[in-house]
């Protein structure tokens, strides 16, 4: 008998020698336009799995099963095969599996499995920043309204429509041009559309989560802060003069960035577009109105700089330009300017019902300023994605529903902070969900027909979660804790951390690290870097 432990073979005239036990098989029968379920394939590693989407992404295929699953390549071009009119008629009642792989199919599946088994459904929609999440949901929420839609002959707007159509508004106000994407959604969103019992769309809610706040005073090249901004600046002159805007360059939190145009967007159509958008979803103009009063406001408040006061310590407004800007901005939000200046410059600390005003030092006022951006822009979002649900209108007396959840991806960036942390802190629930539901289930499944599932590996990543979230001593936990303690800095946090976490294998501090540390999560290590911002106290740093 021969024992082979060493393979040689040759890629493009280069004789490769590797260990046998390095090489993964190669499928005998691998069809060369690929497979369409990759259960398919004798051998399931990842260079079969790449193979093999390579092959179909070569042909335009695009969609690849992994039995009920369904990966998307982004192909970054329309393919009108795939989405052709007659399509969603096609797979209307055709088995998952039956044609090709494909959004509708899934869409299909899960109304059919609501309708047999008179369960809600649920639809995940995952993957990295840019990989087509967003496109792949209209597709999903395009097929339910095909479906579910009810044919009224009324002047009234449907359901399905009001949903579709507010995706314009969403996008100007959650949406940015990020380093992987022109249109990335800087937000998490599950849309769950009910229906009634004869299975026709009843209601629909739009659920929103982890807007990114610290884009609104922080960006950097070549990113760009939220669409509404620029697209405000590049409104029809009488609107520019009414919110005292006028080149995007000139204000703070916009010039930090030097991309400001996109080839692909024309901001001022956009804007247009925002407002008809806005109409049809039932915003009505005086409500029009206040929302890019506040947009304006935004740009005005981080135009404010600060310079020092009279008093030690004290901040005020840097000269005559940053008074104007604060003068503006009480204009725009309606309010006192001395009020506005004042909660920007000092703090108030409540102890034991007696409360002490301390002024703040120029960088403080400044961090309050950004504070302050952050929190209204993050109201306003709140605020339209309260007014759009009012506007779709839910049922109450809906009997089933299917959501459809797309969040952001695992995120690592160069720097990486609380808004990473949180991010891949839901992705690693998901995966969990993911692990549970489809390979827990399978072993169960094969445990009970005394099938071998001996060889179905997979990372179980509870030790993780426990990393970020066991109550009591978990990162978040000990966050909680920290909080309390008025003396806590990130440095006494992070000493917590290194102490607590030394012998944790999901867990590195950094060599040299005085704050940062690393996680190892599912997908790869993320180092957070500032953590505690101890520095917005009075609006907290979630
Ligand atoms: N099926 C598709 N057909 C054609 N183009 C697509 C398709 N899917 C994605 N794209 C293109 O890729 C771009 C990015 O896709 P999308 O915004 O859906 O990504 P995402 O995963 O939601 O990203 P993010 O997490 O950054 O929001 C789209 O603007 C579009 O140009």
């Amino acid at each position: 008998m021969i024992k082979c432990n060493v393979i040689c073979f040759l890629i493009e005239k280069l004789k490769v020698v590797a260990k046998a036990s390095n090489v993964n098989p190669k499928d005998p029968e691998f069809p060369s336009s690929g497979v369409e379920d990759m259960t398919r394939l004798a051998y399931l590693h990842e260079p079969g799995v790449l193979q093999n989407l390579k092959c179909r992404f070569d042909m335009n295929e695009i969609y690849t099963y992994t039995a009920n699953i369904l990966i998307a390549v982004n192909p970054f071009q329309r393919l009108p095969h795939l989405y052709a009119n007659n399509m969603m008629e096609k797979y209307k009642g055709a088995a998952l599996g039956e044609l090709s792989p494909h959004p509708f199919a899934i869409a299909d599946s899960a109304y059919r499995q609501m309708i047999n088994e008179k369960i809600s459904q649920a639809i995940l929609v995952s993957g990295e920043s840019g990989a087509g999440k967003t496109e792949s949901t209209k597709m999903l929420m395009q097929y339910l309204a095909f479906m579910g839609g009810q044919n009224s002959n009324t002047e009234e707007r449907s359901v399905e429509q009001k949903v579709l159509e507010s995706n314009p508004v969403l996008e100007a106000f959650g949406n940015a041009k990020t380093v992987r994407n022109n249109n990335s959604s800087r937000f998490g969103k599950f849309v769950e559309i009910q229906f009634n019992e004869w299975g026709r769309i009843s209601g629909a809610a739009i659920r929103t989560y982890l807007l990114e706040r610290s884009r609104v005073c922080q960006v950097s090249d070549p990113e760009r802060n939220y669409h509404c901004f620029y697209m405000l600046c590049a409104a029809p002159a009488e609107d520019v003069e009414k919110y005292k805007l006028g080149n995007p360059r000139t204000f703070h939190y916009l010039n930090q960035s030097n991309c400001i145009d996109l080839d692909v967007l024309d901001d001022s159509k956009e804007y247009l577009e925002t407002r008809r958008a806005m109409d049809v979803v039932g915003i009505n103009q005086a409500e029009q109105e206040s929302i890019f009063r506040v947009v304006a406001g935004i740009l005005h408040l981080g135009n404010v700089e600060f310079a020092k006061g009279k008093e030690t310590d004290a901040a005020e407004p840097k000269d005559v330009k940053s008074r104007l800007h604060l003068k503006t901005v009480s204009e725009l939000f309606m309010c006192d300017e001395k009020s506005l200046e004042d909660s920007l410059v000092k703090r108030i600390i409540v102890t034991r019902g007696e409360s002490i005003t301390k002024a703040l030092d120029p960088d403080t006022a400044a961090l309050s300023r950004d504070a302050l951006a952050k929190i209204v822009y993050s109201k306003l979002f709140d605020w339209l994605v309260e007014k759009i649900n009012i506007s779709i209108g839910q049922d109450p007396k809906s009997k089933f529903l299917i959501g459809v959840l797309d969040i952001y991806g695992f995120e690592s960036f160069k720097t990486n902070s609380f808004e990473q942390f949180c991010i891949n802190l839901t992705n690693e629930k998901l995966q969990q969900h993911f692990n549970q539901h489809v390979f827990k289930m399978e072993q169960e499944e094969y445990k009970k027909e005394e099938i071998d599932w001996s060889y179905i590996e997979f990372v179980d990543n509870q030790d993780i979660l426990d990393l970020i979230e066991k109550k009591p001593g978990g990162i978040i936990a000990l966050l909680d804790e920290a909080c309390m303690f008025p003396r806590s800095t990130h440095e006494t946090f992070a000493e917590k951390l290194y102490q607590t976490f030394k012998d944790h294998k999901r867990f590195i501090k950094p060599k040299l690290a005085r704050t940062d540390f690393t996680i190892c999560h599912y997908a790869g290590d993320v180092s957070i870097f500032m953590l505690w911002h101890s520095n917005e106290p009075h609006l907290g740093f979630t």
